[in-house]
């Protein structure tokens, strides 16, 4: 067997994946599957479970029913918490540290990715004047970008992305589709929900549908 062939084919595979709060179902039974260098929009109306999805994948709720894998072995939440990156509704920035501070308690908490390092990242995050404010002192857009900067400089591979979209200007938008990008094309993945229309680069991306 070559060793090419004794790779797993999914990063991400979830046959079955449900979820209930109080007995009552949120969402479910789902499957998807998500490669390497693949990116999945993550579709649903509102309220149909799409950050519970993707909170489950960031280790923050417990998977109820359904087998879900990473690499083809099972899913264990605590094996797998430097493996995925959250970006949700609340930012996780700490609001009386700067963006240069926050990012240095990530890189600290998590590692950097190989080439970059925090002053890298201010830089190509465009926060140029800014990389010392409190964030509390910054506009909504600004914050978003501080929490994407997170993205570039840890080494997460598989990004969950809830609404990376709100708040950014046009620029930042490029910047995200960007980020999303070069990501795919050196080998790592994400799930993105988006109540806008979205252009990713490169095509097409996959579609999970919460709904049945
Ligand atoms: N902390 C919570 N406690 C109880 N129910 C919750 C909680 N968070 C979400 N829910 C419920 O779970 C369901 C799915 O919510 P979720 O936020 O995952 O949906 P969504 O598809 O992301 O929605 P939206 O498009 O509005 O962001 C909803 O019915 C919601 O009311």
């Amino acid at each position: 067997m070559t060793a090419h062939a004794s790779q797993p084919p999914f990063l991400i595979e979830a046959r079955g994946l449900s979820f209930y709060r109080q007995d009552e179902p949120v969402f479910g039974p789902i499957d998807f599957a998500l490669k390497a260098g693949e990116i999945a929009l993550v579709e649903g109306d509102n309220g149909s479970g799409k950050t519970t999805l993707l909170r489950i994948l960031a280790g923050l709720l417990h998977v109820d029913e359904g087998d879900l894998r990473w690499r083809g072995t099972t899913w264990r939440r605590d094996d797998h918490l430097g493996d995925t990156i959250f970006l949700g509704h609340h930012l996780g920035l700490k609001s009386d540290l700067s963006a240069r501070e926050n990012l240095a308690v990530a890189a600290g908490l998590y590692g950097t990715r190989e080439g970059m390092d925090v002053e890298t990242v201010l830089a190509r995050i465009g926060l140029s004047g800014y990389e010392d404010e409190p964030v509390r002192r910054l506009s909504a857009g600004q914050k978003k970008r501080v929490a994407l900067a997170r993205l570039l400089l840890t080494p997460a591979t598989l990004w969950l992305l809830d609404e990376p979209y709100a708040n950014l200007d046009r620029i930042g938008i490029d910047l995200v589709n960007r980020l999303l990008a070069d990501h795919a094309a050196t080998g790592g993945a994400a799930l993105v929900t988006s109540h806008g229309a979205v252009s990713f680069l490169g095509g097409e991306p996959r579609r999970i549908r919460m709904h049945a």
